[in-house]
């Protein structure tokens, strides 16, 4: 692999720029070489900030050109198999931002085109694994430090969300990272979920019933309630409470400037993901990058991806009811 990783981003919306803007000035190793947009304007807004980089509307065209060496998906979760697909045939190392797709039946034809490569090639954007607060906590139920976890308590907190965000996607656009991320910490996969409806927040838009209230129950027992809420309003907040058998662990909690003015102790807190996770982003993309220069993945893979459309599939039907089983297939050796 050559010293400069050219990657090709494809989707310049928001997180896609986002991430040409850290490639270009935060991430070593790597730059944009491509930038693939069907839409005109974010493609040159996106372009500005990658010297270089060629513009496309398809990814097929940018392959054709041997226009990039790696591809970091950035598409709505509903494109990313038709991204997918033509990059796996590529043999292009691929880094796909969350949800790997938006269900199982999708997810599994990625595995089996995956599959017909010598080894994983995906990495999927759960980048709640490269927060350095979330490393600290999975650290700490590792150690045993404070005995067995019991329980996890979450809390993700949106002020808003786009209008093509439905109902369902508050469980395969949102909750998928609690999906990801609580069974990495606590070392179990999701046995089930449950959803519970709280009174409805007025401000959410019409089309949408929530804040809602998210039972995860994994297979070691451990039981994980997520508020999942999306029309706050006031701010951005992704906090966790861990209990233990003799302590109780917190990260998330606001960190920002401090003042005390007119008898009154504040503490900045978040309005977007884009700050929150910021360094967890630049980690992520850096360890990418380093680990397709020696031929593999560092992070969360295909696997993980279908293992959290699974629970996923769960979820949305538990958001007409019920205690819904999930019930996850034998690991094939080739994501040993
Ligand atoms: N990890 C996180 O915290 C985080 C945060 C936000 C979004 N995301 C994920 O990032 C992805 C993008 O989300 P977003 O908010 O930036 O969306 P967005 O709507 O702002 O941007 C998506 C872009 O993809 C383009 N696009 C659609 N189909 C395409 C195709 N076939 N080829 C090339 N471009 C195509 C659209 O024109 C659009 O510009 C989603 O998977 C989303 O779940 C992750
Ligand atoms: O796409 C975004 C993103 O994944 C954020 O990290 C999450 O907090 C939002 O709920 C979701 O809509």
């Amino acid at each position: 692999m050559t010293e400069n990783l050219r990657i090709g981003i494809v989707g310049a919306g928001l997180m896609g720029g986002d991430h040409v803007t850290r490639i270009t000035n935060r991430v070593s190793g790597a730059s944009v070489s491509a930038i693939v947009e069907p839409d005109e304007t974010r493609g040159a807004a996106a372009a500005a900030n990658a010297p270089g980089a060629r513009s496309f509307t398809r990814i097929e065209d940018a392959i054709e050109a041997d226009a990039l060496d790696a591809v970091l998906i950035a598409t709505p979760g509903a494109y990313h198999e038709p991204v997918l697909l033509p990059a796996l045939e590529a043999g292009l190392p691929i880094l796909c931002e969350k949800p790997l797709t938006p269900d199982p039946e999708s997810s599994l034809r990625i595995l089996e085109a995956e599959q017909k490569l010598d080894r994983p090639h995906i990495q999927v954007g759960f980048m709640r694994r490269f927060d350095a607060e979330y490393a600290k906590l999975r650290a700490l139920v590792e150690s045993g430090r404070l005995g067995e976890l019991l329980m996890v308590r979450a809390v993700h907190r949106n002020p808003d969300v786009p209008p093509s965000y439905t109902q369902s996607m508050l469980i395969t656009d949102s909750v998928v990272h609690e999906f990801d991320v609580t069974p990495w910490l606590a070392g179990s996969d999701v046995r089930s979920v449950e959803v519970r409806h709280p009174r409805r927040n007025s401000k959410a838009p019409e089309r949408l019933r929530e804040p809602i209230l998210v039972l995860i129950e994994l297979a070691n027992g451990v039981l994980v309630d997520v508020e999942m809420n999306v029309s706050i309003g006031f701010g951005y907040q992704v906090a966790t409470e861990a209990v233990f058998e003799q302590g109780v662990a917190r990260i998330g909690q606001p960190q920002g400037l401090q003042t005390w003015h007119d008898g009154t102790f504040a503490i900045d807190e978040h309005r977007s993901f884009t700050t929150r996770f910021a360094d967890a982003y630049d980690a992520q993309i850096q360890r990418w990058v380093e680990a397709v220069k020696r031929g593999t993945i560092d992070g969360p893979s295909a696997w993980d991806g279908f293992k959290v459309a699974l629970a996923c599939e769960a979820g949305v039907a538990a958001l007409d009811g019920g205690i819904q089983q999930v019930v996850i297939p034998e690991r094939p050796a080739f994501y040993a």
